[in-house]
């Protein structure tokens, strides 16, 4: 009798989080020799998810929404796990590995508001609700007229809370919205020029147990060599900098030309300061050592004109 294959799929319970499981199904199933049966998605609940209240930074930042399901990788429960990659930390905790990280969708935020057409044309002293330090942070930096209020939860409930009159606008990324078939939603769409994404925004990343062979095998298949080339330098210009979510971080790579083009951003808090680098390194498919190299030294220049005092500021908040 043929071995009976089974590799379950981890994902949180979010809408967004069950839909990028179920691409990420997709993708196995137009891969491997395995049918979608036989790669069902486990929903888990993480203390990310169940703790609503406060910031991300108040209630413990980055790693929050990846713990539960890598302790179900690590016992072998599950097979694979989805993330968003911009919720993923810096460093891969022992015994797994980022087997995949599939093509990436649109990276940019979107803004929803029915108060105006863009950030910018806000009424003076409008409120944002926002739980992203990068967002509110990017908003301050143009309009210091405008506040903002604590905005957490998916998708679905961010727009009712809008509703509800709690914040004049918000800001979404445009790949969830898409992913969920809901990017009608969005007010405007924001170019990264007035608004750099976070690092990793609209990529996921397919995580594996690093002894299985099987599902990392599997995983290759659907991995994006120039999507993990622009997230190679991203990454590493977080990890330069600091890479938890209490630091307003931004940074996007693209590819033109055979060129990998990477712009990065640190801001404070309240926007009043903000260090822009560029870079750009030759796109060399199947290695990212100097994508990494140019993300630790774009990371090493901003903090170097940022000053330590910058960063050591930051950690006393
Ligand atoms: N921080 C939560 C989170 N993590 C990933 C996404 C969106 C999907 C993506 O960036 O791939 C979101 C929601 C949002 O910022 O709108």
């Amino acid at each position: 009798m043929p071995e009976q294959k089974h590799f379950p799929i981890a994902s949180r319970r979010s809408p967004l989080a069950m839909k990028q499981a179920e691409l990420v199904q997709a993708m196995i199933a137009n891969t491997a020799d395995v049918d979608a049966s036989q790669a069902p998605v486990r929903d888990f609940v993480s203390s990310g998810d169940k703790n609503l209240s406060g910031s991300l930074a108040e209630i413990g930042g980055k790693g929050l929404f990846t713990k539960e399901i890598e302790e179900a990788l690590l016992t072998g429960e599950v097979r694979f796990a989805v993330h968003s990659m911009k919720d993923m930390p810096a460093v891969s905790p022992p015994g797994l590995v980022m087997a995949a990280i599939p093509a990436r969708e649109d990276p940019r935020d979107v803004f929803i508001s029915s108060a105006a057409a863009s950030p910018w044309d806000l009424p003076q002293g409008a409120k944002i609700g926002s739980a992203s330090v990068r967002r509110i942070a990017q908003v301050l930096a143009r309009r210091p007229d405008i506040s903002a209020v604590t905005l957490r939860g998916n998708v679905q409930t961010r727009l009712q809370k809008l509703k509800d009159g709690v914040a004049d606008g918000t800001f979404l990324a445009l790949a969830g919205l898409n992913r969920l078939g809901m990017a009608a939603k969005a007010t405007a769409i924001l170019e990264p020029d007035d608004m750099l994404p976070a690092v990793g925004q609209g990529a996921l990343c397919v995580q594996c147990r690093e002894d299985d062979k099987e599902a990392r095998e599997i995983a290759a298949a659907f991995h994006c060599s120039k999507t993990a080339a622009c997230i190679a330098i991203e990454r590493a210009f977080l990890a330069g900098l600091d890479g938890s979510c209490r630091t307003p971080i931004a940074g996007l790579a693209v590819i033109e030309h055979g060129e990998i083009k990477f712009r990065g951003e640190l801001l404070s808090l309240d926007g009043m300061r903000r260090f822009t680098v560029t870079c750009s390194v030759p796109y060399t498919e199947g290695s990212n050592d100097k994508a990494e190299k140019a993300g630790a030294a774009a990371a090493a220049e901003i903090r170097a004109e940022a000053g330590e005092a910058f960063f050591e500021q930051l950690a006393h908040l």
